[in-house]
Parts: C-alpha cells; sequence; structure tokens
C-alpha cells in the first residue's frame, strides 16, 4: 500500500512527487510486489492536486523540472506492471483525479461531499492531452469533454454515476474493498493481464515519450504568462478567503 502523506492536503509538490516515483520504482523493481493500493494517510483528502505554489511565481528551470516530474509520476502509475487501485478516500481534484484515474480501478468512500474531477479550466488553466486522454479512456469523449470544458468537480454519486469512478463504499469499508478488488485482480496470470494493460495503453504512454521535450516547453511557456500567473494568484487568493 501507498500512503501519500503531506498534510494539510496531500499538493502534489515536486518533492513529494520525487518521493512518490522513488518508492513506486522501489515496488517496480521488487518482484514479490504485484500491486499497489494507493491512497491518502490525510482525513478527507486524497489529494488536492498539483502544487500550485509549484507553478507560482518561480523560475523557467523550476518550472522545467517540476513538470519533469509530474510527467514522470503520470508515466510510472499509467505504464505500471502492477496493478494499481485507487483508494480514494477524499476529494481529489485536478493533478489528485489524474493519479486516481491512472489506476486500473477506483474505489471512493461514498461520501457526498468528496469530489474528484478535472477542475482546471476553473483556475484558467488548460488540462494538457495526456490528462485529456487519461480521462477519456476511463469516460469516454462525450462525458470527458463536457467535464472538462466545464472545470466540474464531481460528488462521489456523480462520479460513480459517469464511471469516473468504479464504485462507491462506506468509508469504513473503504480498505477492506480495495484489498478484495486487488485480491480479484491478482488471481489472473501476470503476463496476459499486463500485456493486456499495455495493450489499451501504450498509445496514449507513446504520445507522451514522443512529444515529452515539447510538452515542457508548452508548460513553460503557458505557465509563465503574466495572465496565466495572475489567474493561479487569484485562485490562491480565493482558497485562503474562502477558510477565513
Ligand atoms: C495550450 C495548452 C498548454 C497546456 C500546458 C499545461 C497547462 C498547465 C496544466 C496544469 C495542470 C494542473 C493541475 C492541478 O492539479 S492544479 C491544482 C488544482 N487543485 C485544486 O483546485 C484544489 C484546490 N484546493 C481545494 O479545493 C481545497 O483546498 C481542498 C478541497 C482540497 C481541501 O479543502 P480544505 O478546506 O480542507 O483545505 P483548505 O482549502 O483550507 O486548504 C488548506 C491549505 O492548503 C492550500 N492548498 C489547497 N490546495 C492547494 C494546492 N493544490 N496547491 C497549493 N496549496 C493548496 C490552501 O491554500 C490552504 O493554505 P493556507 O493554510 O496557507 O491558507
Amino acid at each position: 500500500m501507498m500512503k501519500l502523506k503531506s498534510p494539510p492536503v496531500n499538493s502534489l509538490s515536486l518533492e513529494l512527487l520525487t518521493e512518490f516515483a522513488i518508492s513506486l520504482e522501489k515496488l517496480e523493481n521488487n518482484r514479490a510486489c504485484r500491486g499497489v493500493i494507493i491512497t491518502s494517510s490525510v482525513p478527507k483528502i486524497f489529494s488536492s492536486g498539483l502544487d500550485i505554489t509549484e507553478m507560482c511565481g518561480k523560475s523557467m528551470e523550476h518550472y522545467t523540472e517540476f513538470w519533469r516530474a509530474v510527467q514522470e509520476i503520470w508515466l510510472r502509475v499509467y505504464s505500471s506492471s502492477m496493478v494499481t487501485v485507487a483508494a480514494v478516500n477524499g476529494s481529489s481534484p485536478a493533478g489528485g483525479c489524474l493519479i486516481a484515474l491512472s489506476c486500473d480501478y477506483r474505489i471512493m468512500a461514498e461520501n457526498p461531499k468528496f469530489s474528484i474531477g478535472l477542475n482546471e479550466a476553473q483556475l484558467g488553466i488548460v488540462a494538457p492531452f495526456w490528462f485529456k486522454d487519461t480521462f477519456v479512456n476511463v469516460v469516454g469523449h462525450r462525458i470527458a469533454e463536457r467535464s472538462l470544458q466545464l472545470g466540474s468537480l464531481h460528488s462521489a454519486p456523480e462520479a460513480h454515476k459517469l464511471g469516473l469512478v468504479d464504485e462507491l463504499v462506506p468509508e469504513e469499508k473503504l480498505m477492506e474493498k480495495a484489498a478484495a478488488v486487488m485480491a480479484q485482480w491478482l488471481a489472473l496470470p501476470d503476463h496476459a493481464r499486463q500485456l493486456t494493460k499495455t495493450m489499451m495503453r501504450k498509445p496514449v504512454v507513446d504520445r507522451l515519450v514522443a512529444h515529452r521535450e515539447e510538452d515542457i516547453k508548452n508548460f513553460v511557456t503557458f505557465i509563465s504568462k503574466e495572465s496565466i500567473q495572475k489567474s493561479l494568484r487569484m485562485y490562491m487568493e480565493m482558497l485562503k478567503k474562502r477558510k477565513s
């Protein structure tokens, strides 16, 4: 099991992304490890998505390093040879949702206050093509398009209805259910499951691998724009105001 632990809200900072990638690599290289459940040890939050402070007021070099780390974590989770189950035990916007979408199966706590989705448009930013492709592969083109254009965050019941999560279970049963799903998936021979997974996911993975540097350049150019920086600053202010 891998538990995201970066209070208060599990923002995906460069440091957390780097630790996450190293832990995944260790598991991937351990032949005895055939599956991983990804969850959070922060109450009510799976992950608040990419750490916005990493994308605000920093240098081009920093944006480059940060985006490479974001790409890396997606590539590792999406193309993992292990069975990956997301036990979504709290809200999961944007980058948090991407982590869950990249797993093989998603189980969410059935709490209507928890929400999940790719809400980038609400921040005035655009989910890159590989976020979009991952989303389309889970919910289909129409639902993904509407949800992305509106930057929707879906409540747990709504997310289940749309197919964004596979199952809802009472919060106290979440880990038990995740373990049961893992056992079901691990009952199959690894090679057949792994080859099938690769067949389904390879075109999307290959697309980023082929355009990785271009994608970094696009990100750095986009995020460095003063209008985008202003949108991000306003969003952070809104988060702080909402609190007080
Ligand atoms: C032409 C095409 C080119 C394309 C190029 C690419 C373009 C860029 C693509 C970038 C993709 C971005 C992906 C992302 O993930 S962006 C992040 C999106 N995340 C969010 O919108 C979530 C925001 N947070 C919340 O909604 C709430 O915090 C949450 C529901 C998660 C929890 O609520 P709660 O009430 O429990 O906690 P607070 O809101 O009080 O938060 C506590 C403190 O944490 C700070 N915070 C929250 N989220 C973030 C974050 N994502 N990054 C950094 N900091 C965050 C919040 O401000 C509070 O701080 P303070 O205690 O200091 O006030």
